[in-house]
């Protein structure tokens, strides 16, 4: 795939158009509660739908986070293959939280199930665990570039227990998450405006000293609000150019509903702050 059909053409586009946020669908059983829902398929789909309708035409990316689709087995998946259908109605990118990562063939599977243009589970974009090495990767990253879909990479991941594994240092005194860094920059070699694979990096992590300057792609960034990152803390973490950082949040916004307004109003305010901070400029 090339031109403005890539991913990374695409998530450009919807960054400079609808503003550079990211919200979750993330229907923790204690949201439901607050809602007002039941912890079931039809309180799922309640919610699913009341979020969809309200944020799906203004957000840039909508990252439902397929664990809370899962536990409610195929009446879950169902619930999310229409979430999936009407985002891509109302002009949001979706991007599916699924962290997947196993040996090549079953990672070729995983390809099918979320990239494949035939499949009912087809989004814009899946998140991806480089873990069992980031060759394994390989095939959901073929099928990505090829059929014009993105893959996030876990490179300095937003949870305290990150850092033993992503921090550690390899044969050649690099970290993990900087050999992750640098394996996802030569996939977007030469590739302009934006790469169609990218990383994932919490805004929780600090200073770390990781070297993101030749990536080339997106940067997901999730751990804002609920997880105690803020918008400020983005410049300690990337530095001064944040034009490729697509800031993500779940429950500060999804703890407005079910009010559509009040989870309009969140996402417009947050959006704000995002876009002071995070877009160039001039
Ligand atoms: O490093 C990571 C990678 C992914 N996530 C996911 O993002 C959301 C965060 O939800 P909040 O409610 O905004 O905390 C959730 O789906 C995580 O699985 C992450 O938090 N950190």
């Amino acid at each position: 795939m090339s031109g403005d059909g890539r991913f990374g053409a695409r998530l450009r586009a919807a960054m400079d158009a609808r503003g550079p946020l990211c919200v979750g669908i993330d229907p923790h059983p204690g949201l439901l509660s607050a809602w007002g829902l039941p912890d079931s398929p039809s309180g799922l789909e309640r919610f699913t739908r009341t979020v969809v309708d309200a944020l799906g035409d203004r957000a840039a990316v909508v990252k439902p986070q397929s664990a809370f689709f899962e536990r409610f087995g195929s009446q879950g998946i169902a619930v999310l293959e229409s979430a999936i259908r009407q985002l891509s109605e109302s002009g949001a990118l979706v991007l599916l939280d699924v962290k997947r990562g196993d040996i090549g063939s079953t990672a070729a599977a995983y390809a099918d199930a979320y990239l494949d243009p035939a499949s009912p589970l087809r989004v814009d974009a899946i998140t991806a665990s480089p873990f069992l090495g980031f060759g394994s990767l390989t095939p959901m990253i073929e099928k990505a570039v090829e059929t014009g879909a993105g893959v996030f990479v876990l490179a300095l991941t937003s949870n305290p227990e990150g850092p033993a594994v992503q921090h550690a240092k390899t044969a050649d005194g690099r970290t993990v998450a900087q050999t992750i860094i640098d394996e996802v920059s030569q996939v977007n070699a030469g590739v302009s405006p934006l790469g169609d694979v990218g990383v994932v990096v919490g805004a929780t992590i600090g200073e770390t000293g990781h070297d993101m300057s030749s990536l080339g792609g997106p940067v997901l960034v999730p751990g804002l609000g609920a997880q105690g990152g803020r918008t400020e803390d983005l410049r300690a973490v990337f530095g001064d150019d944040l034009s490729f950082v697509l800031p993500s949040y779940s429950r500060e916004i999804l703890s407005q509903g079910p009010s559509v307004a009040r989870l309009r109003d969140s996402l417009d305010r947050l959006m704000d702050a995002c876009r002071r901070t995070v877009q160039p400029i001039g």
